[in-house]
């Protein structure tokens, strides 16, 4: 638990690294982010196909970003929504402290404690080597983990509260995983959403893993 406590966290961890702010935003900008986005984005379940058998993803999703930054997923291309003020707003405010000039954004719904996403790695080629990535959270404060792909005992974890910013960076893509597990917690919902700078040239697609 991190109580009201708004400087920076920098957490080297092996091979990689985090900074964690865990009230970045005040409370009163997070709930009116919060509601903005609940009521502007158009969240969608989707779903992918495991094993022969139509799955839906446990939670909702939604991708904004520049016009061409179109990103491809269990099959479909998908174009990014444009980007709409809270987005922007909160894009303008972290990149100054993520230092780089983000084109997209994944946005996660987590409806309750029953949603949830699996052990990946945020390591398309498209992201790039060492990849920053913001990820600003509000609504429900849910468990980060991390553990290290090479050994399974080393293992971090964090809880992302309302309002905060975690920016993952260095080579912790590459040699760390992620997760949200499930909680039989009674939560509200919370929004997460990922700034990511997806790299133009070759490919102007992010295919992105397929994962529950
Ligand atoms: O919801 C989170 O905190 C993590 C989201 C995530 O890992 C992703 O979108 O790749
Ligand atoms: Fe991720």
């Amino acid at each position: 638990m991190f109580p009201e406590d708004p400087s920076p966290r920098y957490i080297p961890l092996k091979d990689g690294a985090l900074e964690y702010y865990p009230s970045f935003f005040t409370s009163s900008e997070a709930d009116s982010l919060r509601q903005q986005l609940l009521e502007q984005v158009a969240w969608k379940q989707e779903s992918m196909t495991l094993y022969g058998k139509v799955v839906p993803f446990p939670r909702l999703m939604a991708w904004h970003g520049d016009a061409g930054s179109a990103y491809a997923f269990s099959g479909v291309t998908y174009q990014p929504q444009p980007w709409i003020p809270p987005l922007l707003e909160i894009k303008q405010r972290i990149e100054p402290v993520a230092g780089v000039t983000f084109n997209s954004v994944l946005l996660n719904l987590y409806r309750d404690g029953k949603d949830s996403m699996g052990w990946h790695a945020d390591d398309e080629p498209e992201l790039g080597r060492n990849p920053v990535i913001a990820s600003v959270n509000l609504g429900a404060a849910r468990r980060f983990m991390l553990r290290h792909r090479q050994d399974h005992q080393l293992k971090y974890a964090l809880e992302l509260q309302h309002g905060s910013l975690l920016i993952m960076k260095d080579q912790l893509q590459h040699y760390w995983q992620h997760q949200v597990p499930k909680t039989t917690r009674p939560l509200p919902s919370r929004i997460n959403l990922t700034f990511r700078v997806i790299k133009k040239g070759n490919a102007d697609t992010l295919q992105r893993k397929e994962l529950i």
